[in-house]
């Protein structure tokens, strides 16, 4: 387990070298600063920001093959979570944020460019409107109950497309709670940076409809 801000520092330094913190120690003071105009993340998590939102983003690597191609979809981004600490640490995967309100939008537009992310697009507008495109990777964090995640996301995956959900303590659960095919193409793994939540993963191809 992750503990310590230092514990995860280092384990984001393992991933990606001295840019990568370089580039995430911007995002913290410029998170810090916009939280103030927006409420992106719970202020009480900025105290422990590399630990509850850097390395919580960036183990999700850890269950995805390093060879594996984008694009990376990264659903309801928010404040950036996942998706522009993964696009920081894999400059070779093309990233797709898709996240629909609108100052959210431009703080990662802002942010996308400041840290000279060219591997990284930002969608400003709902999920339901995106171009249907081959995903080789989704990803969400906070952003809808499994059983709708999939719903609204089937119709990105091809029978190779990697799944990587975090889920909190609902993890297990809300696989159990999937019609039977999907429920087999999941399984939880154990979040390293808090003892009771889970990550959801799995590979393949996403009925459109249940
Ligand atoms: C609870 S926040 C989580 C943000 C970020 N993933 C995180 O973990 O910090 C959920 C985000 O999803 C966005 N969202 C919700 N429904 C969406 C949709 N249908 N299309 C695009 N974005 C959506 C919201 O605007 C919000 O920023």
């Amino acid at each position: 387990m992750i503990e310590q801000e230092k514990e995860a520092r280092d384990y984001i330094q393992e991933k990606g070298g001295a840019p990568a913190l370089r580039s995430l120690s911007v995002l913290s003071e410029r998170l810090k600063d916009e939280n103030q105009r927006q409420n992106l993340v719970a202020n009480g998590s900025l105290d422990h920001i590399w630990i509850r939102h850097f390395a919580d983003s960036a183990q999700l690597l850890d269950h995805v093959p390093r060879e594996t191609r984008g694009p990376w979809l990264d659903l309801g981004s928010g404040a950036g979570f996942p998706g522009l600490v993964l696009a920081i640490l894999r400059p070779d995967i093309e990233f797709v944020l898709i996240e629909s309100r609108r100052l959210r939008v431009e703080w990662l537009e802002r942010m996308s460019s400041e840290l000279g992310l060219e591997n990284c697009r930002i969608k400003g507008c709902r999920l339901e409107q995106v171009t249907t495109v081959e995903a080789g990777v989704i990803s969400a964090r906070a952003f809808a109950p499994l059983a709708k995640l999939l719903l609204l996301s089937a119709r990105f995956s091809t029978d190779d497309t990697r799944w990587v959900l975090p889920k909190g303590r609902s993890a297990a659960h809300e696989v159990q709670e999937l019609p039977g095919r999907e429920s087999k193409m999941f399984h939880v793994e154990q979040s390293l940076t808090d003892q009771e939540a889970g990550i959801v993963v799995g590979r393949g191809k996403v009925r459109e409809k249940a």
